[in-house]
């Protein structure tokens, strides 16, 4: 009911703790961070102290409001508990799409992948496990539910598939749309039927062995490209004669961070890895914020889908007729302030962004 007066884009804020390996007696390496105590969670309040030239101290405070902040104590549990209904909502033929945004070493795969322990398991097991759970109870009303699930990476505005079994970065893969259906297809990939929660956890498990990972100042397991899982879910009612049709995108997208904090300067191959980062991401706000407009009534608007690999295999999960969630994840080390301001920057001009109500693509059998 709130997402759908909202609108169809969510953003939430998740700032990870500090690390072990990060603990210090300085306090001056952690960003001042507040949460204004209120209710709903919505606030975060960065600030920053200097002095200038005449010795004269001042400090700066910015603050964001999101549809969530999460505090570092939150848990893996807690986060997921606002996304469920999101998640769940594919199996009544909704296409939702959730990405985790944020500077490398924020938490995007942590958030979305998580560790091996229960309490660790990120948005995508859990997703994944719940639309099972639903498929299975929605039985007793009739319903049958076939899924298949592809993983794609996009890396240097090429498309790879993860799960497939041939020559990695070898094949051409075109991204295709079919206006009838609403439905995205991507030319030469493994598209494979998903049976269990088990199941797909392997597959994720081969699919993140085959992904991309680079070295970089920031973070040594830095995750140089995106990822896109999407899991599809055909449904057909036998009592009612109803059908769906709905998918969901997980997508953990690559770090955010400009070219100096990358260390990519001295580096060529770095170089171009992070400049097809950024402009793919600038492309997905170009994308949200014409949306926008467009929502707003500002006529025939043209949305820049095609300026980017990862905004046109993501134009279904981001038109009208979806849901979207974007979660921020920010870093709470001092030295990393810029970074998370310009990530809060960026999700607040998502958070702006009111794009139309999600329709479901639910269909009587008889009806084209
Ligand atoms: N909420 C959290 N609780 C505990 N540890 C966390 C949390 N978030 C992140 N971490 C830890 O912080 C480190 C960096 O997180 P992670 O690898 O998820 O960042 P990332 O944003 O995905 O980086 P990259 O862009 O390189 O993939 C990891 O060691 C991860 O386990």
């Amino acid at each position: 009911m709130v997402q759908e007066l909202k609108g169809n884009i969510r953003v939430f804020c998740r700032v990870r703790p500090v690390l072990p390996s990060e603990v210090s007696s300085d306090e001056n390496l952690w960003a001042e961070i507040e949460y204004p105590d209120n209710l709903d969670h919505k606030e975060i309040v960065l600030s920053s102290a200097s002095e200038n030239a005449m010795g004269i101290e001042r400090k700066d405070e910015w603050q964001f409001s999101f549809d969530r902040v999460f505090e570092p104590n939150s848990t893996q549990a807690e986060v997921f508990e606002e996304i469920s209904q999101l998640a769940q909502s594919c199996t009544d033929g909704y296409n939702v799409c959730v990405f985790a945004y944020g500077q490398t070493g924020s938490g995007k795969s942590f958030t979305m992948e998580g560790g091996s322990t229960e309490v660790t398991t990120g948005m995508i097991p859990r997703a994944v496990e719940q639309v099972f759970q639903v498929a299975e109870e929605l039985k007793s009303k009739g319903w049958e539910y076939r899924m298949e699930g592809q993983m794609l990476e996009i890396y240097n505005e090429t498309i790879n598939d993860l799960l497939g079994k041939g020559e990695f970065d070898k094949k051409k893969h075109d991204i295709k749309h079919d206006l009838k259906t609403g439905r995205t297809t991507v030319t030469d990939v493994a598209v494979v039927p998903l049976n269990s929660p088990s199941q797909v956890r392997s597959l994720l498990a081969f699919a993140q062995s085959r992904r991309t990972v680079a070295a970089t100042l920031m973070n040594e397991r830095s995750s140089r490209s995106h990822s896109v899982f999407t899991l599809r879910i055909y449904g057909e009612n036998k009592l009612t004669g109803e059908s769906c049709d709905g998918s969901l995108n997980l997508v953990d997208l690559a770090g955010s961070e400009r070219l100096e904090k990358s260390g990519a300067g001295n580096d060529k191959d770095r170089l171009r890895e992070t400049q097809n980062i950024n402009k793919s991401l600038s492309a997905l706000g170009d994308v949200i914020a014409a949306l926008g407009e467009k929502g707003e009534g500002k006529g025939d608007k043209h949305i820049p889908y095609r300026n980017s690999k990862l905004t046109y295999l993501l134009q279904n999960s981001l038109s009208g007729n979806s849901k979207t969630l974007m979660v921020l994840n920010l870093s709470p080390l001092a030295s990393h302030l810029n970074e998370s301001l310009c990530s809060l920057r960026f999700a607040t001009k998502v958070n702006n962004t009111t794009i139309g109500t999600a329709k479901k693509q639910n269909r009587l059998a008889n009806s084209s």
